[in-house]
């Protein structure tokens, strides 16, 4: 057994009358890669945002259920769901760095968090760079524009100014289904040594992904949660017919 580093119960999502998640329970361990599949509009990239309470900011949604992180409610009226994003980030399918410098895209949280002085801020890019896997490249140049970057190297400063704020959930929507396949498997290597240092979550469309990457995969279908388990064995051997038509692409 493990200490879940979220573990989500009984959670149930509405957009206005439209059930996108029924009754989701399930347990996320900590400094794991779990990969979230199924067929597009099953509720994948709603279930990963109601991780930093990402659909709050949609009018007319409905939750119920609880997410806890660390064993505390992150739905809890007391929570800043501003301080929740901090520790549980996000990257998403189209790199967005900031029309701002390399460097002033790594230091923008930072800064936001009050730190100020340059020899600190230097060593946070330098560092957030480094785990990033981006540093050797953009080194000599830190502070030309970011989007003068290739798309790649951009979804990587876009882990970089994420890691700078020392988030501990890492949620990935897609996040290489717009690069091309060598900055996708960047992102895959990437991702595999980041699992050390963060819990990640990661929504994908490319199962081979899914079985490179991940430790663990939940199957979606249509709002429910379909089946959970070690990835190789929903990957070789998966309990339901469902998640087996899946996965052999019998469907979506
Ligand atoms: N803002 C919204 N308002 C109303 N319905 C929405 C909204 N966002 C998503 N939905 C609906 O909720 C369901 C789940 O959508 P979601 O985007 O979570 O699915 P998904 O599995 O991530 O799909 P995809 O793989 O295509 O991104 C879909 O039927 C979708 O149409």
């Amino acid at each position: 057994m493990f200490r879940p580093k979220v573990k989500v119960t009984n959670l149930n999502f509405y957009y206005g009358t439209k059930w996108a998640l029924k009754d989701i329970s399930m347990e996320i361990k900590p400094n794991s890669v779990t990969a979230l599949i199924g067929p597009s509009g099953c509720g994948k990239s709603t279930f990963l945002r109601t991780l930093n309470r990402l659909n709050d900011l949609i009018e007319g949604v409905k939750i119920s259920g609880e997410v806890l992180l660390d064993g505390e409610n992150i739905y809890a009226p007391d929570v800043d769901p501003i301080s929740l994003r901090r520790r549980v980030g996000m990257v998403f399918q189209q790199p967005n760095p900031f029309p701002m410098s390399i460097y002033d895209n790594v230091a923008y949280g930072p800064r936001i968090h009050g730190i100020k002085r340059k020899e600190q801020l230097d060593a946070i890019v330098e560092r957030s760079l480094k785990r990033a896997a981006l540093w050797d490249e953009v080194a000599d140049r830190l502070h030309r524009p970011a989007l003068g970057l290739s798309g790649g190297q951009q979804q990587r400063l876009c882990i970089a100014r994420l890691l700078a704020v020392e988030p501990e959930v890492v949620l990935m929507d897609e996040p290489s289904s717009a690069l091309d396949p060598i900055s996708t498997l960047k992102i895959e290597e990437l991702i595999r040594v980041l699992k050390e240092s963060y819990t990640i979550v990661i929504v994908t469309h490319n199962m081979q992904q899914a079985a490179r990457v991940s430790d663990y995969t939940a199957f979606f279908l249509d709002g429910e949660m379909i089946e959970y388990d070690d990835t190789e064995i929903i990957f070789t051997r998966p309990r339901d017919q469902r998640t087996e038509d899946y996965i052999t692409g019998r469907f979506g």
